[in-house]
């Protein structure tokens, strides 16, 4: 388990360090218009488990939406400040 704080520092490494495998690299070099199309995809899946496959499921597929979200933040260079600024 992790926070969503950890879970960007972690990021943030693998784009500094870009090491071999991570499918965060690949994400990232993949680029916008393809880490977007995944974030919609987690977006969708994490409402039609909301209304049909439960808590646990739920769960899980705004994980996936978070972490999406951080790779579009990386790609996009946006720190978390920024996005905290506006809450
Ligand atoms: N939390 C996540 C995470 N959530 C989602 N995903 C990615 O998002 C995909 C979503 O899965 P789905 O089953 O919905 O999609 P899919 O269509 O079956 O999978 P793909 O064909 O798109 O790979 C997963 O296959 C992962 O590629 C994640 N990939 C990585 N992390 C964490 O990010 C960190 C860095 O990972 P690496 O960069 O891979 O080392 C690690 O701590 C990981 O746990």
């Amino acid at each position: 388990m992790k926070t969503f704080d950890e879970l960007w520092a972690e990021l943030s490494e693998k784009a500094r360090t870009r090491p071999e495998g991570s499918g965060t690299v690949a994400q990232l070099d993949a680029g916008v218009h393809a880490i977007g199309k995944k974030l919609v995809e987690e977006a969708a899946e994490s409402w039609m488990a909301a209304e049909y496959e439960g808590k646990e499921a739920t769960a899980e597929e705004i994980s996936q939406l978070l972490y999406h979200a951080q790779v579009l933040m990386l790609a996009s260079g946006i720190s978390i400040d920024d996005v905290y600024s506006h809450l």
